[in-house]
C-alpha cells in the first residue's frame, strides 16, 4: 500500500481550506514572524548521563557516553536504537526531564544558551505516556488547553479559529467530537490519541518539538500519519526531535536527521538518507531490498547471526556455514559496536557535525522569544480550569456520582433502620450510633474518589511541567469544582436521614448537621488529594488512603471514648489533627444538649442530654458545638493549604535535590577515580 496516497493529514491534503485555516494557526499564535522561529537551534555537548552506585558493589553505569549532537529549526530527527539504549535518557535530558536518581554533565543549549532555565517554553515534550482526560471530547481537551494558555484579549472566535486549524494541522477532524476515553470507557483510537498529545503540545508554538517513540504500538498507516504531520510542523519552523522503533521505509524516508545510539554511544549522526552509506563504507552494506532502518537496528542490536548475514550480503548462507568461511565470524557485538563508534569518531559525518556545532554557537543574534508558555491572566486560567474540572467530575462517574448514590442508597437503608428513634432510653445509643454511622460510612466512601483524582493529577503534572498555569490556581480551581458535589453529598443522605430519623427538630440544628456532614467530606478530600499527591499510584494510594481514613474513625472517640484512647499517638496528637474527634463531638452535642430522655426504669428522674454526653460518651462540655465546626473548617483549611505547599515543595525542592546530590555523588566519583587512578568525570 502506498502510504502517501492515505487519508492527508494537515496541509499534506493540499486542500486551500485548510492550507488557510494552517496560516490563521500561525499568525494567531504569533509565530508569523519566520525568522524568529528559524533561529532556533538546540545543542547538546559532552553530554554524559550517568546512574550512580556509590557504596555499592554495582559499578557506576553511564546511560549515555559523552554525545554531541543539535537539532536545527525546520528539520525532523529520528533518534534509533535497540531497546534500552537510551533514547528516551536523551530526550528526557534535552527535554530537562530527568529523574533525581541520575547526574548529569555536559550541556544543553538553546540558541547557545543553557537550556535548563528555558525548559518550559521553548521546548515541548510529548512523553510515551498518553496522559489525558478521557472523559472530554478531542475539541473540548484542544480547547480547553488552548484557553488555558492563549493570550487573555483574544477573542472566542480566534481562539476557536486556533483550535480548528491544530485539529486540522493534526487530521483529527473525523474524531473531535468523540470522547477520549479512558479505563472503563472506549473512546479514540491510539494514534489519534498520541495526534492530540502532539496537537496540545504544539497549540502554543514551541521552537523544539521532542517526541518519546510517537508512533510506539500504532500500526504503520498510523505511524505514517503521524510521523508525516510532524513533518509539517517542523516545515513551520520548528525543530523536531523523536525517537522511533523499526519505522518502516516510508516512515523513515520522512525524517532528514538520524541519530543512531548503542550502549548510551552514538554510532552515527548526520543526514539519514546518508547513513546507508556511513554503514556501507563501515563494513556493513546494506542489502538492496532491506528496510535501511531495520538494516542500522540489526547492526547496533545484540544480533550476531543477522549481522554476519548482513555482511556478506544478500546470499543466505547458514550460520554453522559463515562460522568457518566467514572472516569476521568471531565477532561479538561489543566488537561490531566499537568498531561502528571508532569508524563514526573518524568519518566526515562526525567531523560534519562538530563543524556544525561550532558554527551554530558562534552564530550571533540569535534571540530567544521567553514569553512560550502560557499568556492567560490567571482569572482566565482559574474559569478554564474550574469549568474543566466540574465537566470531567460529571462525567467520571467514579469521582462522585457513584458515590453520591451509594450516599443517598445508604442514607436510606440508616434511615429506615434508625426509623423515628424518640426520645427512650434505647435511643440515646441509637442516637449515637446514627451519628457515627453517618459520619463512618461517608468518610470512608470518600477513598472511591482517589482513582480519578490521581489520573487529574497526572494531567495536573503534564500541563505544570509545559508551564500552562499556577498550582495555587490548580488547588483553588479544584475546591471550587469539587464544592457543588461535596453540597451534594452532604445535603443529600443528609435530607433524607433527617426527617426519616426524626432527629432534633428546628432549623439551627438541620443545618448543623448539614454543616458538620460538609466539611468532615471537604476535609476527606483534602486528605486524599495529599495521599494522591505523595503516592500516585492507584493501588498504594488506595491502601494508605484507607488506612489514614480508618484511622480517623478509630480515633473519632465512637469506637473507643476520647478519654479512654490510649494518650501516647492515639490521644495526641491522632485525635487532633484528624478531624473524626471534632466532627463527632459535634454531631453529638447537636444531638443531645438539651434533649431529655426517658430513664432506664419507669418513675425515675428524665436524663438530660448533657448528663448522658458528659458521664456516658466523655464528652467535655466546655466549648460550643460551633468550636468544634469551626475546628473541622481549620482542619479542611489546613489540608489544601498542605496540598499546595506539597505541589509547590516538590517542584521547587526537586531540582535543588537533584543539584546538590549530584554535586555530591560527582565529588564521591571523582575521588573514588583518583584512588583507583581511573580518568575523572569532567566537572561541568
Ligand atoms: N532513572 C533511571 N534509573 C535507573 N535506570 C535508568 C534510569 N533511566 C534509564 N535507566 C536505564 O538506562 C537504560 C536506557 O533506558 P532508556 O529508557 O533511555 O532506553 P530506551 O532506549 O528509551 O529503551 P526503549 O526503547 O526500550 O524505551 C535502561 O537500561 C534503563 O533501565
Amino acid at each position: 500500500m502506498d502510504l502517501g496516497e492515505l487519508a492527508p493529514v494537515g496541509r499534506c491534503s493540499g486542500s486551500h481550506e485548510v492550507a488557510v485555516d494552517v496560516e490563521k494557526l500561525v499568525v494567531a499564535r504569533g509565530n508569523d514572524d519566520r525568522e524568529k522561529m528559524a533561529g532556533m537551534y538546540l545543542v547538546w555537548e559532552e553530554l554524559t548521563v550517568m546512574l550512580p552506585n556509590i557504596g555499592k558493589k554495582v559499578p557506576t553505569r553511564r546511560l549515555l557516553d559523552g554525545l554531541n549532537g543539535f537539532a536545527e529549526p525546520g528539520r525532523i530527527m529520528a533518534i534509533m536504537g535497540p531497546s534500552g539504549c537510551g533514547k528516551s535518557t536523551l530526550l528526557d535530558s534535552l527535554a530537562g526531564r530527568l529523574p533525581g536518581n541520575v547526574i548529569t554533565t555536559g550541556q544543553v543549549l538553546l540558541n547557545g544558551r543553557k537550556r535548563t532555565t528555558l525548559a518550559r517554553g521553548p521546548i515541548a515534550y510529548v512523553t510515551q505516556e498518553n496522559v489525558l482526560l478521557g472523559t472530554l471530547t478531542v475539541k473540548e481537551t484542544i480547547t480547553y488547553s488552548a484557553k488555558l494558555r492563549l493570550p487573555s484579549n483574544m477573542s472566542k472566535e480566534e481562539i476557536n479559529d486556533i483550535v480548528e486549524a491544530t485539529i486540522a494541522e493534526m487530521g483529527l477532524q473525523d474524531c473531535e467530537d468523540r470522547l477520549i476515553g479512558n479505563w472503563h470507557l472506549r473512546g479514540v483510537s491510539g494514534g489519534e490519541k498520541k495526534r492530540l498529545c502532539i496537537a496540545l503540545e504544539t497549540l502554543t508554538g514551541p521552537y523544539v518539538l521532542i517526541l518519546d517513540e510517537p508512533t510506539s504500538g500504532l500500526d504503520t498507516a498510523s505511524a505514517f500519519f503521524i510521523v508525516r504531520a510532524l513533518r509539517n510542523i517542523a516545515q513551520d519552523g520548528r525543530a523536531v526531535i523523536a525517537s522511533i522503533h523499526q519505522p518502516s521505509s516510508e516512515v523513515f524516508a520522512l525524517f532528514d536527521d538520524l541519530y543512531v545510539l548503542s550502549g548510551g554511544q552514538n554510532v552515527y549522526f548526520g543526514e539519514a538518507e546518508k547513513a546507508v552509506e556511513f554503514f556501507a563504507e563501515a563494513g556493513f552494506p546494506c542489502p538492496k531490498k532491506r528496510n535501511p532502518s531495520d538494516h542500522f537496528l540489526r547492526c547496533v542490536n545484540s544480533d550476531f547471526d543477522t549481522v554476519n548475514a548482513t555482511l556478506i550480503g544478500s546470499r543466505t548462507i547458514p550460520y554453522e556455514m559463515q562460522l568457518s568461511s566467514d572472516p569476521l565470524n568471531d565477532m561479538t557485538t561489543s566488537k561490531i559496536k566499537a568498531m561502528l563508534i571508532e569508524k563514526y569518531e573518524q568519518s566526515k559525518y562526525a567531523e560534519r557535525a562538530k563543524a556544525k556545532i561550532r558554527d551554530i554557537l558562534l552564530i550571533e543574534g540569535l534571540q530567544i522569544q521567553t514569553k512560550v508558555g502560557s499568556q492567560a491572566a490567571w482569572w482566565q486560567q482559574l474559569c478554564t480550569l474550574t469549568e474543566r474540572s466540574f465537566l470531567n467530575m460529571i462525567r467520571d462517574l467514579g469521582y462522585y456520582g457513584v458515590r453520591i448514590f451509594f450516599y443517598m442508597f445508604l442514607a436510606i437503608c440508616a434511615g429506615t433502620i434508625f426509623f423515628d428513634l424518640g426520645t427512650s432510653y434505647s435511643s440515646i445509643i441509637a442516637r449515637a450510633s446514627c451519628d457515627a454511622l453517618l459520619g463512618g460510612m461517608m468518610t470512608f466512601l470518600s477513598i472511591g474518589g482517589l482513582p480519578s483524582f490521581i489520573e487529574e493529577l497526572k494531567v495536573f503534572h503534564r500541563e505544570r511541567l509545559s508551564g500552562h498555569y499556577g498550582v495555587a490556581v490548580y488547588v483553588l480551581s479544584n475546591f471550587l469544582s469539587s464544592t457543588p458535589f461535596l453540597l451534594a453529598m452532604a445535603i443529600g443522605p443528609g435530607s433524607i436521614m433527617y426527617p426519616l430519623v426524626k432527629l432534633r427538630p428546628g432549623f439551627s440544628h438541620f443545618a448543623y448537621l448539614l454543616l458538620d456532614l460538609l466539611c468532615s467530606l471537604a476535609v476527606v478530600e483534602g486528605c486524599m488529594m495529599i495521599v494522591a499527591s505523595l503516592v500516585p499510584n492507584f493501588l498504594m494510594g488506595i491502601m494508605i488512603g484507607a488506612g489514614i481514613l480508618g484511622i480517623t474513625i478509630i480515633s473519632s472517640g465512637f469506637y473507643c471514648l476520647l478519654p479512654e484512647l490510649p494518650k501516647l499517638i492515639w490521644r495526641y496528637p491522632i485525635s487532633y489533627i484528624l478531624f473524626g474527634a471534632y466532627a463527632f463531638q459535634g454531631a453529638l452535642k447537636n444531638e443531645f444538649i438539651g434533649l431529655e430522655f426517658d430513664p432506664l426504669l419507669p418513675g425515675g428522674p428524665k436524663l438530660k442530654g448533657n448528663d448522658i454526653l458528659r458521664n456516658l460518651f466523655g464528652i467535655p462540655l466546655d466549648h460550643s458545638k460551633w468550636l468544634d465546626l469551626s475546628a473541622v473548617f481549620v482542619i479542611f483549611i489546613m489540608y489544601r493549604a498542605i496540598f499546595f505547599i506539597i505541589l509547590k515543595l516538590k517542584e521547587i525542592a526537586a531540582p535543588l535535590f537533584q543539584k546538590l546530590n549530584a554535586i555530591r555523588i560527582l565529588q564521591q566519583l571523582n575521588d573514588q577515580s583518583r584512588l583507583t587512578k581511573m580518568s575523572s568525570f569532567p566537572s561541568k
